[in-house]
């Protein structure tokens, strides 16, 4: 079976192509800037030559359309014929309490995705633009959709409350639901997996930092904690989120700066984080290169991601009341060396030790970065929600018929 995986965003939308078969990539790519000026296709055929193309693409729907006829395409194509996919999974961001695994399209499932934009404004309607493509594209493909807070599901009430009026949670469900799950859950599973143990008696602290980032304390193999809160907005510094911060700034800004609900979101999202601090990027490859130049902002910008980092990681091993096994993921955690150097540096009390020539290996695959004598194991591990994700698929689509 041949699954399209796709993760839709506001203005972008990531896919993989997978033969089920192997679980091998055929294609892969990404569609940036939908409904701007100039957007851009680039698509990768697996062993072929990486193709990127400036067009107008004003909606998810023309997206898809495009990304179809690129995957047909006699010379950068890698099949035939669309009919040759027979599923497609989608990325949801939030499943709200209503799902607490992936799940078949149907049309129940539509309106409670829809019914969820409220608590995932920036997340969800994207992904729904994209199930709506593919059903335009695609009549009659069965779609899977996955969800990032799936995983955290299992977290206990003291957890995922918050200490505000109960009323809001039985009114509008204002509590922790966490995102990155499938990333929390894989990485964790092949951390176990590497490590020849079995997860069941595991405390794994999984740190998920990419553009966006979160931690969660794994129990077990269960997601017992996590950082992200009712949005992604909450818990660590990001590249252009704020993390946490004291409730009490945001109606305080509200009242001097004259904000609408509106622009605070967007200060807090989109304008705060690395990007706010280093007042050049979100990247944390250009806070480093700034760093290495002694730009003050820079070095400011990361000494706060990387103590931040480390608070949530002291406060997860209390949670657990200890910790077997950290593990690094996604853009910043599998690539940083300096950023994973100086987290550990200060984790000694916890019996962390890192051994630098280790740290400093560029590979794709899991690894060990601490030493022989490290009470804690530190593990650098690929994500691969992708993979996940066309699993989950291949499995839900196999068991309709
Ligand atoms: N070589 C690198 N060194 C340090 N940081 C990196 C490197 N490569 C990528 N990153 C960081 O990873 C981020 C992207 O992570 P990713 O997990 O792909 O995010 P997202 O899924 O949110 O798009 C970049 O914004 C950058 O901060
Ligand atoms: C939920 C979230 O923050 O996702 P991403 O890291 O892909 O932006
Ligand atoms: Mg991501």
């Amino acid at each position: 079976m041949k699954v399209l995986v796709i993760n839709s965003g506001s203005s972008s939308l990531k896919y993989q192509l997978y033969d089920m078969r192997d679980e091998s990539v055929l294609a892969k790519g990404l569609v940036e800037r939908i409904g701007m000026d100039s957007s851009i296709l680039n698509h990768k055929p697996t062993g072929g030559q990486e193709v990127t193309e400036v067009k107008e693409i004003l909606e998810h729907n023309t997206a898809i359309r495009k990304v179809l006829s690129m995957l047909i395409d006699p010379e950068h194509g890698v099949i035939k014929s669309i009919d040759e996919i027979q599923a497609v999974g989608h990325r949801v961001v939030h499943g709200g309490e209503s799902f607490k695994a992936s799940a078949l399209v149907d049309d129940p499932a539509k309106t409670e995705i829809r019914r969820l934009f409220d608590l995932a404004p920036l997340h969800n309607p994207a992904a729904m633009m994209g199930i709506t493509a593919t059903e335009i594209n695609m009549p009659g493909v069965p779609q899977v959709v996955a969800f990032d807070t799936a995983f955290h599901q299992a977290m206990p009430e003291k957890a995922y409350l918050y200490a505000i009026p109960k009323v809001l949670y039985n009114k509008y469900k204002v509590r922790r639901y966490g995102a990155h799950g499938t990333s929390h859950e894989y990485v964790s599973q092949v951390a176990a997996e590497f490590l020849g143990q079995a997860i069941e008696d595991l405390k794994i602290i999984t740190c998920h930092i990419g553009n966006g980032g979160s931690l969660t304390a794994v129990q077990g193999g269960h997601s017992i904690d996590t950082s992200m809160g009712m949005t992604p907005l909450e818990g660590l510094m990001m590249g252009t989120r704020s993390g946490d911060l004291d409730p009490a700034i945001v109606p305080f800004v509200m009242n001097k700066e004259e904000l609408t609900v509106n622009e605070v979101n967007s200060m807090l999202n989109k304008h705060s984080g690395l990007l706010a601090i280093s007042g050049i990027s979100s990247d944390m490859r250009e806070i480093t290169d700034g760093m290495a130049n002694g730009d003050a902002n820079c070095i400011l910008a990361f000494e706060m991601y990387e103590y931040r980092l480390r608070k949530y990681i002291g406060s997860y091993a209390a949670a657990m009341n200890g910790v077997d096994v950290i593990v690094f993921t996604a853009g910043i955690g599998e690539n940083s060396v300096v950023v994973r150097e100086k987290v550990c540096e200060n984790l000694t009390y916890l019996g962390v030790e890192i051994d630098d020539a280790l740290n400093a290996i560029r590979s794709g695959e899991p690894r060990l970065i601490s030493t022989n004598q490290s009470k804690v194991k530190v593990l650098v591990v690929p994500t691969n929600e992708e993979l996940v994700i066309a699993r989950d698929t291949y499995r839900i689509v196999s068991e309709m018929k």
